[in-house]
């Protein structure tokens, strides 16, 4: 990848035309000292969403969230949250009434019962309005699955358990957002799924999730937009299905490597009809763990789609090259995430 151009990644789908932004940052910006740990951030979040924001460790996540939530000042740049000005003390704590978060690790009694814990939170974590009810307790209880472990005490909660708790703590005002940052750390592979169940349940219910994350694997089965940072500055932001599609490549293999060298040259002095339907082609391994054994161990990768493959396979029989085998990679976030940030950094335009 290195030296490959940065990938133009155009389009960025709003749900509809009339989705609401729920919460959006504009050129947000934090330096400690000398050091630029978010750059320039502008990121959107529309109503309905479960936004995943990915990058590698000390990419700025913890540092987005926090300035998010009002816990630090930005440098510079604004966070709007459900039409709140969040540089503005007072609009600031207005929304914060309709916003729950996990940052840390919330700290809970550890001999008090879950419901005991959650209840303590009930009177005494500032909720608006007193509204929340014994009914609300039970029901946030049920939600996260703990209804029938609420008498126990919290020091026998599994980890999974305990992040579940720290869930409905957040969940017991009536949240339209909720910001989790990595909530599947330190979980076993079922605590993961477990969470996972539990924020696909939340966003049926019509509430906003953003969650950070570096479990790529996750994020794919549960986020429907995310945005990819590196050393705090935007990548990429776009839907998961999007993003996934716009990194579609067939591999063809050749009867021999010769003729394989001939059909990457023939691609790359790309004529006009070429480019209507592909935008890179390069020799690459082929896929592993497939019983594919290409002549020399490697195919033509082209980045294009399955339905364009009989152009491509037209395009090179018309010059006396034909590939014996065509298909499609498999794509996941993980490798995308991986290839994006592994590339020198470039800012990637926006739609
Ligand atoms: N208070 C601080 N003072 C100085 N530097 C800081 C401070 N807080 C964060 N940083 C630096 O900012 C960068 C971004 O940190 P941040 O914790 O936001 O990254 P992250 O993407 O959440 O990483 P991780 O996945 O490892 O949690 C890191 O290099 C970190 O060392």
């Amino acid at each position: 990848m290195m030296g490959d151009p940065p990938k133009m990644l155009t389009h960025d789908r709003r749900p509809s035309q009339h989705a609401e932004i729920i919460l959006k940052t504009e050129e947000l910006t934090k330096r400690f000292d000398s050091f630029t740990a978010v750059d320039h951030l502008s990121i959107e979040i529309y109503h309905g969403d479960v936004y995943g924001l990915l990058g590698p460790n000390g990419s700025g996540k913890t540092t987005t969230i926090r300035m998010l939530l009002g816990l630090i000042h930005p440098t510079s740049g604004q966070v709007t949250t459900l039409g709140y000005d969040m540089g503005d003390e007072k609009q600031r704590y207005q929304a914060l009434h309709h916003v729950g978060a996990i940052v840390e690790q919330p700290v809970f009694y550890p001999f008090l019962t879950g419901r005991e814990n959650l209840r303590g939170i009930a009177i005494f974590g500032c909720m608006p309005d007193n509204q929340v009810t014994h009914e609300r307790i039970e029901e946030v209880l049920e939600l996260v699955d703990l209804a029938t472990r609420a008498n126990e005490s919290y020091s026998k909660y599994s980890l999974g358990m305990k992040q579940r708790l720290a869930l409905a703590a957040t969940l017991v005002h009536y949240p339209q957002l909720i910001i989790l940052d990595e909530p599947t750390n330190g979980l076993d592979p079922a605590g993961v799924v477990e969470i996972r169940e539990l924020i696909g349940r939340l966003s049926q219910q019509g509430i906003t999730i953003l969650l950070s994350s570096h479990q790529l694997h996750e994020i794919q089965q549960v986020c429907s937009r995310v945005a990819i940072i590196k050393r705090g500055k935007l990548l990429v932001q776009g839907s998961v299905q999007d993003l996934l599609s716009e990194q579609q490549c067939i591999l063809l293999g050749f009867s021999n490597p010769a003729t394989l060298q001939r059909a990457e040259l023939v691609l790359h002095t790309q004529p006009e009809e070429a480019l209507n339907w592909m935008r890179r082609a390069r020799i690459v391994d082929a896929p592993m763990n497939t019983s594919w054994t290409p002549p020399g161990g490697q195919v033509l990768e082209v980045e294009a789609t399955m339905e364009q493959a009989e152009a491509v396979n037209a395009f090179l029989g018309a010059r006396g090259i034909y590939a014996t085998e065509i298909r499609r990679r498999e794509t996941s976030l993980e490798q995308y995430f991986l290839e994006l940030t592994a590339t020198p950094l470039h800012t990637v335009p926006l739609a």
